[in-house]
């Protein structure tokens, strides 16, 4: 049977699947929080970025209200944002504030981007040509480091990264004296991302998938071999996209608002060797092919060192 959770490198157990809130909107994420957690969610997945950490509190606040689960028994995730990356606390401070938590079970960089802690906007500040205020000198060592300084506050259960790919997380490691318990990534079968997979897997960071199922306008659903695995499986192509993960020993987060959606979702079936190639295969035909389908990339106009976005960008910190 599909595991229902993973024990992460700190010995805690995150579960396998987790509802996410990412352009989840106002008067829609508080009953999809709420709904998730009825049908027998475990965790949620929330940042600060997503302007909508008061809502998703109020999702929480209404589930453990009507009984459906303890404060416990839910595996709650949120981020620091980037205009935050020399302000940690604070920014912990404002989203637990924001969740009405007084903990968080793991607290992310959500990206390795320093923005202006005072520039036009609180979240997203633009220079006057339009481009995101970048802080070009962020040193994203010495954010990691101001996590770890949470860890003792026993506001936060575990810390990680997102969107790290190998060059950033070797320069991490080399510096850090927590290794991250998970790195979340984009990850699906259109999107592999073995180099980094990989690279997590031997250094114990668990992986988190993010956008499996190809984000917003997904065209994965219709995709010939995630149908030809939802056929021999007599499952929907969404089950057998999210599955995919669990069966590889990652964590997914799915979002939806939808209450049918959220409960389908939640159903993780075992895919089998034969399953597992005809996905791997694909995603192999679309890298021979040079078609990858990255669907999140923010237009930061640094680059992260992943080997199919490596578009001749700054990167910060002297990586390049
Ligand atoms: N760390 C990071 O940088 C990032 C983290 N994330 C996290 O990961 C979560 C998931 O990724 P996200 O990009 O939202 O995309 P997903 O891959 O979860 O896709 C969400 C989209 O699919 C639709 N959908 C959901 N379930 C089904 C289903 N069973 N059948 C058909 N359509 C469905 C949703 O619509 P509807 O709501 O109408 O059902 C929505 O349009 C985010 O919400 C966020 O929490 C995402 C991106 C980046
Ligand atoms: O978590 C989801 C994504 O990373 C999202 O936070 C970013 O894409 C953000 O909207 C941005 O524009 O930088």
């Amino acid at each position: 049977m599909a595991p229902k959770t993973f024990k992460l490198n700190n010995g805690i157990e995150m579960p396998a699947v987790g509802l996410g809130t990412w352009q989840s909107a106002p008067g829609e994420v508080a009953a999809a929080v709420t709904a998730a957690i009825k049908h027998g969610y475990k965790m949620i997945d929330a940042a600060y970025c997503y302007g909508n950490e008061d809502e998703v509190g109020q999702g929480l606040k209404a589930a453990f209200d009507a009984g459906y689960a303890k404060r416990e028994d839910i595996f709650v995730v949120t981020k620091l944002w980037n205009t935050y990356s020399s302000r940690v606390e604070l920014g912990l401070d404002k989203s637990l504030k924001a969740l009405g938590l007084d903990y968080v079970d793991q607290y992310l960089v959500h990206w390795a981007v320093g923005m202006n802690p005072n520039g036009t906007d609180d979240r997203f500040p633009k220079l006057p040509n339009g481009e995101r205020d970048i802080l070009w000198d962020h040193d994203h060592v010495a954010t990691w480091k101001a996590l770890e300084a949470l860890l003792p506050t026993g506001k936060v259960r575990s810390i990680g990264v997102c969107n790290y790919s190998v060059p950033y997380l070797e320069k991490l490691l080399a510096h850090a004296k927590v290794v991250p318990a998970v790195n979340q990534i984009e990850n699906s079968p259109a999107l592999r991302q073995q180099e980094v997979v990989d690279f997590c897997r031997q250094k114990g960071i668990h992986i988190v998938a993010y956008s499996p199922l190809g984000s917003t306008g997904s065209p994965l659903f219709k995709a010939e071999p995630v149908l030809k695995v939802a056929e021999r499986k007599g499952a929907s192509p969404g089950t057998v996209l999210l599955s995919y993960h669990v069966a590889k020993g990652s964590s997914v987060l799915a979002k939806s608002v939808n209450e049918d959606r959220i409960k389908s979702n939640l159903e993780i079936i075992d895919l089998d060797a034969e399953d597992l190639k005809i996905l791997n295969d694909y995603s192999e035909s679309l890298e021979k092919e040079g078609k990858v389908q990255r669907f999140v990339y923010p237009p930061f106009g640094i680059n992260f060192g992943f080997p199919d976005k490596l578009e001749g960008k700054k990167m910060p910190n002297g990586l390049d």
